[in-house]
């Protein structure tokens, strides 16, 4: 099973960026690269889920997931993955345990939309991950003032990194997160949904 995990090379920082992908779009890309720059990241994984844990409908398959991302996204620093459906991981705190056994030398951080860091005290072991992994939260239109006002900002506010150091996130030791005030998009996969376009 290992051979058809990605190849990390020792060392480097890599970004997970977890998500439904239901479908890709543009704001993934554009997170993906301001993630890369501001925290200096090596790569950028895109987990696709098998499944949102506290999304309700399913999304659409696996299979036609990966390959909209992977027509999508053209960075050579990124690599689109399955990862969570091959080591059989649904939870992001699993998911970070498994990755750090398999792959003890590489340093994870994990990404996300400011939206998803004010749901973030609702998902399983959220504290484990705060403990395990530096975070790092890109803004989202209308996420920002959510975000500021989280349960897990305020509960982890002593280790937030000033934006401004933002290129030591990947390095910090965790608890550690940090959130940038990234250029925005606003679109979403619901609206591409909702759209009637996937
Ligand atoms: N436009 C965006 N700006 C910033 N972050 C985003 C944007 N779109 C998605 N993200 C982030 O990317 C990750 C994966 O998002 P996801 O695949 O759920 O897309 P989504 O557009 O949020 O989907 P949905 O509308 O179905 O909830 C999440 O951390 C989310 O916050
Ligand atoms: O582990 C959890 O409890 C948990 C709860 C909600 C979301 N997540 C993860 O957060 C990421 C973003 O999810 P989504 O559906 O908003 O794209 C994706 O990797 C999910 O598996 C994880």
């Amino acid at each position: 099973m290992r051979y058809e995990l990605p190849h990390a090379v020792d060392g480097q920082a890599i970004g997970l960026l977890g998500g439904s992908f239901n479908p890709p779009h543009a704001g993934h890309v554009h997170i993906t690269r301001e993630a890369l720059k501001r925290f200096s990241l090596d790569r950028v994984w895109w987990l696709v889920s098998p499944g949102n844990p506290l999304k309700a409908e399913g999304p659409a398959p696996m299979e036609r997931r990966l390959a909209a991302a992977r027509a999508l996204v053209h960075h050579p620093s990124v690599d689109v993955t399955d990862v969570e459906a091959r080591i059989g991981t649904r939870f992001t705190a699993e998911t970070i345990e498994r990755l750090r056994r398999l792959y003890p030398r590489t340093r994870f951080v994990w990404l996300m939309g400011a939206d998803n860091l004010a749901q973030f005290h609702k998902w399983d072991r959220w504290e484990q991950i705060m403990e395990m992994v530096p975070v790092g939260v890109l803004a989202r239109p209308d996420g920002r003032m959510p975000a500021r006002m989280s349960k897990a900002a305020a509960r982890y506010e002593r280790w937030r990194l000033p934006a401004r150091e933002s290129h030591m996130l990947a390095r910090a030791t965790p608890p550690a997160w940090c959130f940038v005030n990234v250029p925005m998009l606003d679109i979403s996969s619901s609206e591409i949904r909702a759209s009637g376009h996937w």
